[in-house]
């Protein structure tokens, strides 16, 4: 199923000569890749496309309709229509003209072409042809019932349709294009001052294929597939028209109000359905066109419309009005599905099919189940290697670490024995060192004691020599005091006392230097 907005495109056709004459009214479009803008500004609409007035008709079939014909033989509904103003080029665009083929000629060739490429289809190709022409539906192939109006009907399985319509079925795309043009000359025709060949109704060219896949051959009787039934609605719209513009008046003037009051109706549905809101009333009842053709607005169809528009200055409020038609529209979305009849036979064969179809899936199921509960056993062996290996994983390192705090313990006792070993060896050392030093000392001591003796002798002795010196100067003195002289006894006197002081510093001296060695001997 296809979720789709409408497809809606501009055609802008060449200005011709009667409208170069008429200007007045200065206002027009000008076209910026996909986006028309009015020339004072003011209006402003964008398209996925618009093509521009030297654009073919092939341009147009090629991005607007040939998925929508060649979808038609695939199953799904298709509608092609073009609107816009009298004058504006639709019948050029649908039906073509001696230089330019239009679209429904190259559609029909498309969907002969399309069907073509399913050689195990059969298909069965209708063509039908009405004009609604003042309200009446007509069967533009039945020349003889050319009064006759047709009625539309409605059914569970057909959908809307038209009564009594005769169904031509063709085998070739030259087929259908006669019936077309065989039709067109049916069809109501008038001249206005708008258009010498106007279009006086609405026509649809139907296209409706029927087929079925022969699946396979059973005892040379052939098994077929679902039908599918799908139609293609190729519509050529009479145009919209001011009688100011076309001055029509008797026949053309009521042809024209029937015209503008289905198109009025044509424009309400779209609005609506562009609105979006559910739930609101759709009044397709209000005219034939819209009821005919229900289906291609926000139904079960692909639908593209060809909105064609003049750049003449004098029609800028029709093609302003058909460029807010082709507006709305482009928001509408339709829900196109393959529409597939299924009859006993089919059914029968289809549910053989997908009981095949099943029954396969089942044993690939059984395979993919026996192959996971294989790939499960795997995984619960790879589990448990992976449980073991992590259980050993664990011992082995709980096995580490003892191994390592016994080797630490074993190193810090090491270390503690070599420290305390270190430390009695530097004991014995500093012993001996001290006992060294101590041996030294004394020695030093006793050797300075053995001088400081030596030199008490020798003071003493010093001493011993100075008393008697000091005696012999007395007994001097004692003598020259006799002699009385007093400059001997002086000098005399001076030299005891000089021999006194020196005795007194050796006494110091002494002194000192044995408090000196009491000192050393103590340390
Ligand atoms: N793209 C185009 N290139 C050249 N000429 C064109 C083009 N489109 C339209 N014309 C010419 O413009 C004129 C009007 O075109 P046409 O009859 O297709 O308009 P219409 O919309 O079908 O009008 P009506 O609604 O009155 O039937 C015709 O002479 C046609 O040949």
């Amino acid at each position: 199923m296809e979720d789709d907005n409408i497809q809606v495109c501009i055609r802008f056709r060449p200005i011709n000569e009667r409208e170069t004459k008429s200007l007045t009214n200065c206002r027009s479009w000008r076209v910026i890749n996909n986006t028309i803008t009015s020339t004072n500004n003011e209006q402003q609409y964008t398209f996925d496309h618009v093509f521009q007035p030297c654009s073919k008709t092939t341009d147009v079939y090629n991005i607007m309709a040939e998925k929508i014909s060649c979808g038609v033989v695939d199953g799904y509904n298709g509608t092609i229509f073009a609107y816009g103003q009298t004058s504006s080029g639709k019948t050029y665009t649908m039906k073509g003209c001696l230089d330019e083929q239009g679209i429904v000629t190259m559609s029909i060739h498309d969907v002969f072409k399309r069907i073509a490429e399913y050689p195990n289809r059969e298909f069965c190709v209708r063509a039908s042809y009405i004009e609604i022409y003042n309200e009446n539906i007509v069967d533009l192939l039945q020349e003889a019932k050319q009064l006759e109006t047709l009625k539309i009907h409605e059914d569970v399985q057909r959908g809307v349709y038209v009564g009594n319509l005769k169904e031509q079925v063709t085998q070739r795309p030259e087929d259908a294009v006669q019936l077309m043009e065989q039709g067109e000359r049916l069809r109501h025709f008038g001249g206005t001052n708008m258009n010498e060949k106007s279009s006086r109704s609405h026509t649809i060219f139907r296209l409706c294929i029927e087929s079925r896949e022969m699946i396979e051959c059973k005892n040379e009787e052939p098994q077929y597939g679902p039908i599918r039934v799908s139609t293609l609605n190729l519509v050529d719209l009479a145009g919209s028209e001011r009688v100011s513009h076309t001055l029509a008046e008797g026949v053309r003037l009521q042809e024209g109000a029937h015209i503008n009051k289905s198109l009025l109706t044509l424009g309400t549905v779209i609005s609506k359905l562009a609105e979006g809101r559910n739930g609101v009333h759709i009044p397709y009842r209000d005219s034939k066109l819209t009821r005919i053709l229900q289906t291609a607005l926000g139904g079960n169809s692909r639908t593209a419309i060809i909105c064609n528009v003049t750049p003449a200055p004098v029609h800028f409020d029709e093609t302003h009005s058909t460029l807010k038609f082709a507006n709305r529209a482009k928001n509408i979305t339709n829900d196109a599905h393959i529409n597939e009849i299924l009859n006993d036979q089919v059914i029968i064969t289809k549910m053989k099919k997908e009981n095949d179809i099943w029954k396969d899936k089942c044993m690939e199921l059984e395979k993919k189940l026996e192959q996971v509960s294989n790939e499960s056993n795997n995984i619960a062996a790879i589990r448990k290697m992976r449980d073991e290996h992590g259980f050993e994983m664990l011992n082995q390192e709980r096995l580490l670490r003892t191994q390592f705090e016994q080797e630490v313990i074993k190193v810090q006792n090491e270390l503690s024995m070599r420290y305390e070993t270190h430390l009695e060896r530097m004991h014995v050392d500093l012993q001996e060192v001290y006992k060294k030093i101590k041996e030294e000392v004394k020695k030093e001591f006793d050797e300075s004691l053995v001088n400081i003796i030596q030199e008490k002798e020798n003071a003493k002795i010093e001493i011993a020599e100075l008393e008697a010196r000091i005696l012999e100067l007395e007994a001097r003195e004692q003598k020259n005091l006799l002699d009385n002289d007093p400059e001997q006894q002086f000098l005399l006197h001076q030299k005891i006392e000089e021999l006194e002081r020196e005795n007194r510093m050796l006494n110091i001296k002494y002194s000192r230097r044995r408090a000196n060695m009491s000192n050393n001997q103590v340390g």
